[in-house]
């Protein structure tokens, strides 16, 4: 992302943000509520057009967006099905090794009505997962998370970048910055790099 500017209805949000993202790299951004940080990242996926400035993400991408795009007459195993066509791919075995790592493998033949906030997130995230992305861009991908999982989330963040993978996680309060490569802070309309605090105790 270069110098990238947006307003919305004359007020601007993003006053020239700039930011890079490298295979293996962790990445975090933090900010106050209404800070700008999904709509950085709805411009990085191509999802909404910055006023200027340039935004360009090279190789697969994976969203996982804030408001779970999910539909609650489907299954588990339907949106498997429904995203598989999507990304066109051949097999489901690693959605289904995802569904396990997240404990959600019990609920593949439940109505998506039917799950808790936290089940639909960890669909959520199996769905921005399930093609193996180069590049993942993850809104509040822990909201609704137990303990456990939100553990299990950092160590499948961390075993995803292992593999090459550029993950950026965007968030209004976070923990553990010291599992992140960076951390920058949104604040004001510009991107800063965040001073790390040990393992926890930071937030927006
Ligand atoms: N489509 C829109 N039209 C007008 N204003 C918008 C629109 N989308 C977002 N905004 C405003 O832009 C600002 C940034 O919103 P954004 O959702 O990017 O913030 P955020 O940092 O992701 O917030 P949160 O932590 O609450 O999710 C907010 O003041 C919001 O009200």
């Amino acid at each position: 992302m270069r110098d990238v500017r947006k307003s919305y209805r004359g007020r601007p949000v993003l006053r020239g943000v700039s930011l890079d993202l490298f295979p293996g790299q962790l990445v975090g951004v933090v900010g106050e509520n209404g800070a700008g940080k999904s709509t950085l990242l709805r411009i990085l996926t191509g999802d909404l057009a910055a006023d200027s400035g340039v935004a360009e993400c090279r190789g697969t991408v994976g969203s996982c967006p804030q408001d779970a795009v999910l539909h609650g007459a489907f299954t588990v195993e339907q949106h498997l099905w429904f995203f598989r066509t999507a990304y066109g791919l051949n097999r489901l075995d690693r959605a289904y090794e995802l569904l396990d790592q997240l404990n959600c493998t019990g609920y593949r033949n439940q109505r998506v009505e039917t799950l808790s906030g936290g089940t639909r997130q960890k669909l959520n995230l199996v769905l921005a997962l399930m093609h193996d992305p180069q590049v993942l861009l993850l809104d509040e991908p822990y909201q609704g998370f137990d303990w456990d999982t939100y553990l299990r989330f950092w160590d499948l963040a961390r075993a995803l970048c292992d593999r090459g993978c550029a993950v950026l996680v965007v968030s209004h309060l976070a923990y553990d910055a010291s599992r992140l490569d960076i951390l920058y802070r949104l604040g004001a309309g510009v991107l800063r790099e965040a001073e790390q605090c040990g393992t926890s105790g930071w937030g927006s």
